[in-house]
């Protein structure tokens, strides 16, 4: 289809049934915000484009995907809330659904089945992360990128490369999202310590592969007083959390609706920095310098312009000190692959 605009409704903004809107204009001015999803019709695409729907930060949200995107795109414009959705569906649209963004989430590329790492992903997704933030650089530069494909130990290397070479590269606007990570370790621990789930915190740090996933479990609140083999169990199931997903699903996929929860907290975080909003703190996989390797997992304060501060880890278990340095070699040369990638 060559009409860029597969549909575009207006949503119902001045409905009185719609709560999300009388929350959004009661008493504040809520600026226009432009999010592109950028594999919106996979599986982690399409409840994340809904949830996308659903958040009243969102003025227009793109919908881009090499197939099915019509029928997501139609389904999801139906919903009454503020945002104004487009589906773009072709290579030759992607620049349209792009422009004017202010977050770009990527979720495009292939999962893994059982028995892969997701280093086994890179060799496809590399190629289709690579062309997205070509794109991204020639028709958003200033976006704020929050990069899902994997291995996002990868994929975010090589976006910066891609944005360096043509010359738009801000470290501030490039995230890895390991919310994912956080979101499993605040479930699992609250299960183990039994304090409400709602409640806990639990900082995850490093990146988005097997060990290289560092749960800070000694800094977790509320606080609980758990032995160390039950430490050591809940880093482990938090590590293989993604597996377990992959195993269950047996053959069909990865997780897609968790992580669609996951990433809609984290863009919601960006809008919300974007917006001036105060405090807004989220982990994420970004450029670094809180440990020798160029981009690293931690807690990151998200203000107007991306990252406002990267935040140290505080202080770490002995446990956590000997995750930190097993997890370095492996995250360094997923790191090193992605450049080398982009530069070659
Ligand atoms: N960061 C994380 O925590 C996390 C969590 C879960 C999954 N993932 C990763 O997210 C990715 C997507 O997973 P999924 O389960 O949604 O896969 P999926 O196969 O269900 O969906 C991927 C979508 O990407 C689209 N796509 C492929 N190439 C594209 C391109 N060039 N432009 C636009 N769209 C394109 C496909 O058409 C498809 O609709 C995988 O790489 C997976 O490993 C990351
Ligand atoms: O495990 C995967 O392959 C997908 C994702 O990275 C996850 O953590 O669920």
């Amino acid at each position: 289809m060559r009409n860029s605009m597969l549909r575009s409704i207006k949503s119902l903004t001045t409905s009185p049934s719609s709560h999300v809107l009388r929350r959004g204009y009661a008493s504040e001015a809520v600026p226009e915000r432009k999010v592109a999803v950028l594999g919106a019709a996979g599986g982690i695409g399409q409840s994340l484009s809904l949830l996308m729907k659903l958040n009243p930060l969102v003025s227009n949200l793109a919908l881009y995907d090499i197939a099915n995107t019509p029928g997501v795109a139609a389904d999801v414009s139906h919903i009454n809330t503020r945002s104004e959705v487009v589906g773009y569906a072709s290579d030759a649209e992607l620049g349209k659904a792009l422009e004017g963004a202010d977050v770009v989430i990527i979720p495009a590329g292939v999962p893994r089945k059982p028995g892969m790492t997701r280093d086994d992903l890179f060799n496809i997704n590399a190629g289709i992360v690579k062309g997205l933030c070509e794109a991204i650089a020639k028709h958003c530069p200033n976006a704020l990128v929050n990069m899902i494909s994997n291995p996002v130990n990868s994929t975010v290397p090589i976006a910066a490369e891609v944005f360096k070479k043509a010359g738009t590269y801000d470290p501030k606007r490039l995230f890895g999202v390991t919310t994912l990570d956080v979101v499993r370790a605040k479930t699992f621990y609250a299960g183990k310590a039994m304090v409400p789930v709602a409640e806990v915190n639990v900082p995850v740090v490093g990146g988005h592969a097997g060990i290289t996933i560092l749960p800070l479990f000694s800094q977790a609140t509320p606080k609980a007083n758990l032995s160390d083999e039950v430490i050591t169990a809940l880093t482990k199931r938090t590590q293989d959390g993604g597996t377990e997903v992959v195993e269950a699903k047996a053959g069909k996929g990865s997780a897609t609706l968790s992580m669609a929860y996951a990433g809609a907290i984290f863009a919601d975080a960006c809008l919300k920095g974007l917006n001036g909003v105060p405090d807004v703190i989220e982990c994420s996989f970004v450029q670094s310098t809180v440990t020798e390797l160029p981009f690293f997992a931690s807690r990151v304060r998200l203000g107007k312009n991306g990252v406002e501060e990267v935040l140290g880890l505080g202080p770490l278990s002995d446990f956590e000190k000997e995750g930190l340095e097993k997890l370095k070699p492996e995250l360094k040369s997923s790191i090193e692959k992605g450049i080398k990638f982009a530069t070659q």
